[in-house]
């Protein structure tokens, strides 16, 4: 299924997915990692290494150290939501439940908040301290099933599934939406059945299956238990889109009440954070900038080494009324990049003796703005007395 046809079925079927997903696939939420501090070592934990273990926020992709940092960063990527995620929320609850009163108390109730966990931390203490904050919606990573219990007995499975469902009773007896969220593990449809069907009979009303992805942290990990990658341009593992398929058929052909939602990685990297990029780059694009369709940002840059090298093209700029800014510290102009294109196009035709370099330049709308592409339109040719002279 190409991305395209994915978003449209997502856009029919949205009445059917936990609100907290339905603003994540709309780019609505900001997805606010409280800590990187986990211990579960979950053999397919995708945390990067600059995140995993450490005690780190990060708000998107902006790493924070306060809550003010973290509402600037919902107002400039225009988000009605958050998920908070990590690590585990549960091992910094009082950071965490700081943080969600605050983004209540600055954007009102109806800011939906979602949280990720594992059952390991939750007891009525904690849920009390979450039901307060007025958080809307948890979400439980039953992470030892896919682990220590992972291929073990069917005795020791239903032993753990007990204590999940018992879990799971609590949590819904303090916040309103209960949505189990797992990873598809490939050729593990039965046990996922299993666990489903356990979960159903607990009133649950929503299980995630995430396809299975691979990062630089787990990759290794990963081929030790025997999973390979599916292709050479995404990070999908072979065998787990199958799995999860099957399981939402199982559950959708005995007209269950459990909505089994699969979340394909597409859906993340090709939706969702498009989505996302796209509204942080509405709010961040200078007038100068152009914004593509996967939502990063497009400029003209030159880049000169004496201002009286730029002296024409600043006059041709002023003449027509365009606009442009200039970075002194970095002798960098910046400018709308076709307008950019069509002077040095005009200047080539006329021999112009170029005494700056100039090149169209593809940067996300994020706070540290990495460059993806730089396409050169000009570079300056320099003398042997110019190089020796630096
Ligand atoms: C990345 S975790 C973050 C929150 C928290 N650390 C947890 O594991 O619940 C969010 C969800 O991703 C899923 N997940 C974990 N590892 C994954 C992987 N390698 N590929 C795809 N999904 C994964 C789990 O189902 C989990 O519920
Ligand atoms: S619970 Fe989440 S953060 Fe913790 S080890 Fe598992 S995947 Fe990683």
């Amino acid at each position: 299924m190409d991305i395209e046809e994915l978003e449209n079925t997502l856009l029919k079927d949205m009445d059917n997915l936990p609100l907290g997903c339905q603003q994540c696939i709309k780019g609505e939420k900001l997805v606010l990692f409280i800590t990187g501090i986990c211990d579960e070592n979950c053999y397919y934990c995708p945390i990067s290494e600059k995140r995993k273990g450490k005690d780190v926020i990060y708000a998107n992709e902006r790493k924070i150290t306060s809550i003010e940092e973290c509402i600037e960063e919902c107002i400039l990527c225009g988000s009605r939501g958050a998920g908070i995620t990590g690590g585990n929320p549960l091992l910094r609850l009082d950071r965490t439940c700081k943080y969600i009163k605050a983004l209540k108390s600055r954007f009102g109730t109806s800011f939906h908040i979602h949280l990720y966990t594992t059952p390991t931390y939750i007891d009525e203490n904690k849920l009390r301290a979450l039901k307060e904050t007025g958080l809307d919606e948890i979400r439980i990573h039953p992470t030892k099933y896919f682990n220590e219990y992972y291929r073990e007995s069917k005795e020791k499975r239903e032993e753990y599934l007990k204590y999940l469902v018992d879990t799971l009773k609590l949590c819904m007896e303090y916040i309103k939406v209960v949505v189990v969220e797992i990873p598809s593990i490939p050729n593990y449809e039965k046990e996922i059945i299993q666990l489903g069907e356990a979960i159903e009979k607990a009133g649950i009303k929503f299980l995630n299956i995430n396809q299975l992805e691979y990062s630089e942290t787990n990759y290794q990990s990963l081929r030790s238990m025997g999973f390979v990658e599916k292709n050479d341009y995404s990070s999908e593992i072979l065998g787990s889109e199958e799995t999860a398929k099957k399981v939402v058929e199982y559950f959708r052909s005995k007209g269950s009440n459990l909505r089994v939602h699969y979340c394909p990685s597409v859906l993340k990297d090709g939706i969702q954070m498009k989505n996302r990029l796209l509204k942080r780059a509405k709010n961040v694009a200078k007038d100068y900038e152009v914004i593509t369709e996967e939502g990063l940002l497009v400029r003209g840059i030159v880049s000169f080494r004496n201002l009286r090298d730029v002296k024409d093209l600043l006059e041709i700029l002023e003449y027509n009324e365009e606009p442009y800014e200039i970075d002194l510290d970095k002798k960098s102009i910046y400018l709308n990049p076709y307008v950019l294109e069509e002077i040095i196009e005009i200047l080539k035709e006329n021999r112009y003796r170029f005494k700056f370099s100039a090149y169209i330049s593809e940067r996300y709308p994020t706070v540290d703005g990495l460059e993806v592409e730089r396409i050169p339109l000009v570079v300056e040719r320099r003398s042997l007395k110019d190089i020796r002279r630096m």
